[in-house]
C-alpha cells in the first residue's frame, strides 16, 4: 500500500507565516519567516510543501515575490495555493517551479477557464474543494460557491487530476480531520484526494492513512506542527509504518 504523503503548510499573510482558525481573516497567529519555516520542514524530511498566499486568496494584496523566493529555495515538491484565478496568476504560480497549483475560487466562478487550464496543464492543476457542510466556499472561503458533489462531478468530467479537500469548520482548530467527508469524496471520485484541515495528532494521521486504499493520497498539516503537537519527523515515521 502506498504511504500517505505529508504536506506541511506554510500560509503567508503580510509577509509572515501564519495560522488561521476556520480560515478567517483576522484570526492569524504569526510564526515568523515563511522561508525559515519552509526550510525547517524541508530539513526535517518533508517531500512536499503546501504554500499558500493568503493575501491573494482574500484579495488583500499578494505575497508573490516572497512566495516565488520560498518556492525557488525548495529542493522538494511545492503545491501552491491562494488567489490563482486567471492566466496571469497561473503563469506567475507555475513560473515559481512549483510541482502543482491548487485552484479554488476559479473552479466556482470561472469554470470554463478551469476546464481550459486542466486540459492544458494536466496534473499540474489540482482543485481545492473547501466546504462548510457540502457547500463550497470561495474568495478566501468567504462566499458560497455551489454544491460539493455537483462541482466534483463536473470537474471529474473535465479531467481534473486531484482534489484538496478542506472542512473549513475543522481548519486550524486542532479538532481532528473530517474523516467522513474524506470517505464520501473518495467514494464520489476515482481521483486522488489530499486531506486538509484539523489534523491534531499522530493518531489523526494514522486514521487518514487508513483511507489511502479508498483514495486519500496525502494530508496537509499546519497548526499541529506550529503548535508542536508532534514533530514532522514523528509524523513521517507514523505514516511510514
Ligand atoms: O488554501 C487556500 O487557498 C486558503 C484560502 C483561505 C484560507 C485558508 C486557505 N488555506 C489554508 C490551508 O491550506 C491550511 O494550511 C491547511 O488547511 C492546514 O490546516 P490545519 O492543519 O488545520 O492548520
Amino acid at each position: 500500500m502506498p504511504k500517505l504523503e505529508l504536506l506541511p503548510a506554510v500560509d503567508v499573510r503580510d509577509g509572515q507565516a501564519v495560522r488561521l482558525v476556520h480560515g478567517e481573516s483576522g484570526s492569524e497567529t504569526s510564526y515568523g519567516s515563511p522561508l525559515e519555516a519552509a526550510l525547517a520542514w524541508q530539513s526535517s524530511g518533508a517531500e512536499w510543501l503546501h504554500l499558500v498566499d493568503l493575501d491573494a486568496a482574500f484579495g488583500t494584496g499578494d505575497n508573490r515575490a516572497l512566495i516565488a523566493e520560498v518556492a525557488g529555495a525548495m529542493d522538494i515538491k511545492v503545491e501552491l495555493s491562494g488567489g490563482i484565478r486567471d492566466d496571469a496568476s497561473l503563469a506567475a504560480a507555475l513560473a515559481t517551479g512549483c510541482r502543482r497549483v491548487n485552484l479554488g475560487t476559479a473552479a466556482l466562478e470561472t469554470p470554463e477557464w478551469v476546464a481550459k487550464v486542466i486540459a492544458e496543464h494536466g496534473d499540474k492543476i489540482a482543485v481545492g474543494l473547501d466546504v462548510r457542510g457540502t457547500t463550497l466556499r470561495g474568495r478566501g472561503w468567504t462566499r458560497d460557491g455551489g454544491d460539493l458533489y455537483e462541482t466534483l462531478a463536473r470537474l471529474d468530467s473535465e479531467g481534473c487530476a486531484r482534489y484538496v479537500v478542506t472542512d473549513i469548520a475543522k481548519d486550524g482548530t486542532l479538532q481532528g480531520p473530517n474523516l467522513a467527508l474524506l470517505r464520501d469524496v473518495c467514494a464520489a471520485t476515482d481521483k486522488p484526494v489530499v486531506a486538509s484541515g484539523g489534523v491534531s495528532s499522530l493518531a489523526d494521521l494514522r486514521a487518514i492513512s487508513l483511507l489511502v486504499p479508498e483514495g486519500v493520497e496525502g494530508a496537509i498539516v499546519g497548526k499541529a506542527l506550529y503548535a508542536e503537537a508532534f514533530t514532522l519527523e514523528e509524523a513521517l515515521k507514523a505514516v511510514a509504518a
